[in-house]
């Protein structure tokens, strides 16, 4: 029902409103829903979330229940209020002997508040709803029909909170896997929580990238929830697609403008230059010497703790994190506080300062993944041996490539690793110069002025980086991509702005996060950052919403088309449903004048 404004259903006894019930109605701005029994327990949360996003739609309705909420209306209803419940796994499936030719069922119990969706795999291939041979029963179980020879694989399952579920009246979290799924090293006598589910196992390796992974999932939410508002025509397929491309542009964005100047210094960063066009020749794939050396120079930034702080600034309860107690531990977003407390931590608290011999920390030497392994992992060591697994050549041969001095004494690299402790170290390893690993030696460069890689690092990376992006036809600047408008919204992105908006409660922060606030103006509000316009994403059969701002209808208006005149008569419709208001507001007026000129008479 495109074209339907107000909704009556008040005096009934609807206790629940189904999820999505008001979806393909997107010029609806009142409903009323008084005078029923609604129960404003997590099985509404779908509808408080929708009134969030339509903050303009008038909504007449008061609880009915549960008892903490009796009478209180529905719009003053917060998420925390209607006491969700995160899923969680009670029992994964089992091994089970089959008989082939008969039935079998692989059983699991999750819980949760609204009830979890189940999406089984066989093989890590979902396995579809239509499927005739497998079947989902309602206790989430699995039933296989007539089991043969391909079912002695153990299926397994991840589990989808519905839109809603959510831990403490928090934003969801990543869907997790079920308990038998791919191992994501996590200590099972710390928690039976389940591993997160994101692109990438990696997702969990520590909690604060998780907490990121998470910021962008929600991301990705929040923009195809206003683009199908927006567009209500849209179908699924048509809105995850351009809620993805606008994420993607996002994560360009802040990369390439926000945070690569801060780690090559401003002055190597120009070296980029600016973005022309795209250019078909050119091979963007990722070098063997980019991923197994140069971007592992992150490793030497990182702080051995993860702070965490809560709505004032000061340590959670829980307190702050040592790193060996983060890694593969999921089950602390879900019960220590979710993703705030380290957002907050990570965007007040600067990154390890690198010395010329503390390039990584003790954590990441003598402590990597210890919950999950008897003797605990060395970072530098694998990035070592991966290098040479990989067989990149040594440090001597990439200054080459990168036209530094050449070298044949560990003093030549005086100019580069000016501390001469460290020279004598490296020839006292080495023996020769030209046997120094390419990592090795580039994380023991001395950083140039305002970057955080030294000269190696800074012209391997600026080399893949600008492959990277010249050599994408869809980079997000490539005019083909997006009109000039909604590029102009692109480039408003912001990582602050980004956590605020996904964040729990984050209103708060440092403008630019890779930043901490003493070297900025301090802390600002989030109203006060600028974020995407998404109207400028409106499909021309949506023109006649937005017609009053006149920069957002010049973009899009065709008056050539059957869809202009289709808008057009929409703002009719508008200019007669105003005109009704304003006569039903005058009828009012005069009954209310000849109330109190009645009471005058009688006085
Ligand atoms: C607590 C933080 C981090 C931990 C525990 C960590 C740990 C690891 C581990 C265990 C590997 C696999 C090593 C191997 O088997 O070869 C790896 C790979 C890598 N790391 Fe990190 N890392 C962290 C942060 C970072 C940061 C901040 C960056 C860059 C800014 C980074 C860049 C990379 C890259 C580029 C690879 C290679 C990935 C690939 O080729 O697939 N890491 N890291």
């Amino acid at each position: 029902m495109p074209r339907l404004e107000r909704l009556y259903l008040h005096n009934n006894r609807l206790e629940r409103i189904p999820p999505d019930s008001f979806t393909g109605m997107p010029k609806l701005h009142k409903l009323r829903l008084d005078s029923n029994a609604l129960i404003c327990d997590c099985n509404m949360l779908w509808l408080v979330r929708m009134l969030t996003v339509h903050s303009d739609m008038t909504v007449a309705a008061t609880c009915y229940g549960p008892a903490n909420a009796i009478g209180t209306p529905l719009s003053a209803i917060k998420e925390q209020d209607l006491n969700c419940k995160y899923p969680e796994i009670m029992q994964g499936p089992e091994d089970l002997l089959i008989e082939f030719g008969k039935d079998a069922v692989f059983s699991c119990t999750v819980t949760g508040d609204p009830e979890p969706e189940i999406v089984w795999f066989r093989d890590s291939v979902a396995i579809p709803l239509d499927s005739t041979r497998y079947e989902v029963m309602n206790n989430g179980s699995l039933m296989v029909h007539n089991a043969d020879e391909t079912d002695v694989v153990r299926p397994d399952f991840i589990i989808v909170p519905r839109d809603t579920a959510v831990a403490e009246g928090r934003k969801p979290l990543l869907p997790t896997t079920g308990i038998n799924a791919m191992d994501c090293r996590r200590n099972l006598d710390e928690s039976t929580r389940a591993c997160f589910v994101a692109g990438d196992i990696r997702a969990n390796e520590q909690i604060g990238l998780a907490a990121m992974h998470t910021i962008w999932m929600r991301e990705h939410n929040r923009l195809a929830l206003q683009l199908k508002s927006l567009n209500s025509f849209w179908d699924g397929e048509k809105v995850y697609q351009e809620a993805r491309k606008i994420v993607g542009a996002q994560i360009q964005m802040i990369t390439y403008y926000h945070w690569l100047p801060l780690i090559l210094g401003r002055e190597h960063f120009k070296k980029l230059g600016e973005y022309k066009e795209y250019d078909s020749y050119l091979n963007p794939s990722v070098s063997n010497v980019f991923a197994t050396a140069a971007l592992r120079f992150g490793h030497s930034m990182i702080n051995p703790v993860l702070h965490r702080y809560d709505e004032n600034f000061d340590p959670i309860p829980q307190g702050h994190l040592l790193l060996r107690h983060a890694f593969f531990s999921p089950w602390r977003l879900v019960d220590e506080g979710g993703v705030d407390p380290l957002l907050r931590g990570m965007f007040t608290t600067p990154a390890k300062l690198k010395t010329s011999t503390q390039n990584l920390n003790s954590e990441l030497t003598e402590k990597l993944f210890y919950t999950a392994h008897a003797v605990a992992l060395d970072l530098a060591a694998i990035n070592i041996q991966r290098g040479r697994d990989h067989a990149i050549p040594g440090y001597t041969k990439w200054r080459e490539v990168c036209n530094m001095s050449e070298v044949n004494d560990f003093d030549d690299l005086s100019n580069e690793i000016s501390d001469q402790t460290v020279r004598d170290k490296l020839k006292h390893l080495y023996g020769s110069v030209h046997n120094i690993d390419v990592w090795v030696g580039g994380i023991l460069e001395d950083q140039v002025d305002g970057g955080k890689v030294g000269p190696l690092f800074s012209c391997l990376l600026l080399e893949q980086f600008k492959r990277l992006r010249d050599g994408d036809r869809l980079w997000f600047e490539n005019p083909t991509v997006f009109k000039p408008e909604q590029l102009a919204q692109i480039k408003k992105t912001s990582l602050a702005r980004i956590l605020c908006d996904n964040g729990d409660n984050i209103d708060t922060i440092g403008e630019n996060v890779f930043l901490i606030p003493e070297v900025q103006d301090g802390m600002v509000s989030c109203d006060d950052l600028s974020s995407i316009d998404i109207r400028f994403w409106a499909d021309c059969e949506s023109c006649g919403d937005y017609t009053q701002d006149s920069t957002l209808s010049r973009t899009r208006r065709d008056t050539t088309s059957t869809k202009y005149h289709d808008s057009q008569n929409y703002r009719l419709n508008d200019l007669e449903t105003a005109n009704e208001d304003l006569q039903e507001m005058v009828r009012n007026l005069q009954k209310r004048l000849e109330l109190l000129e009645e009471t005058c008479n009688r006085q």
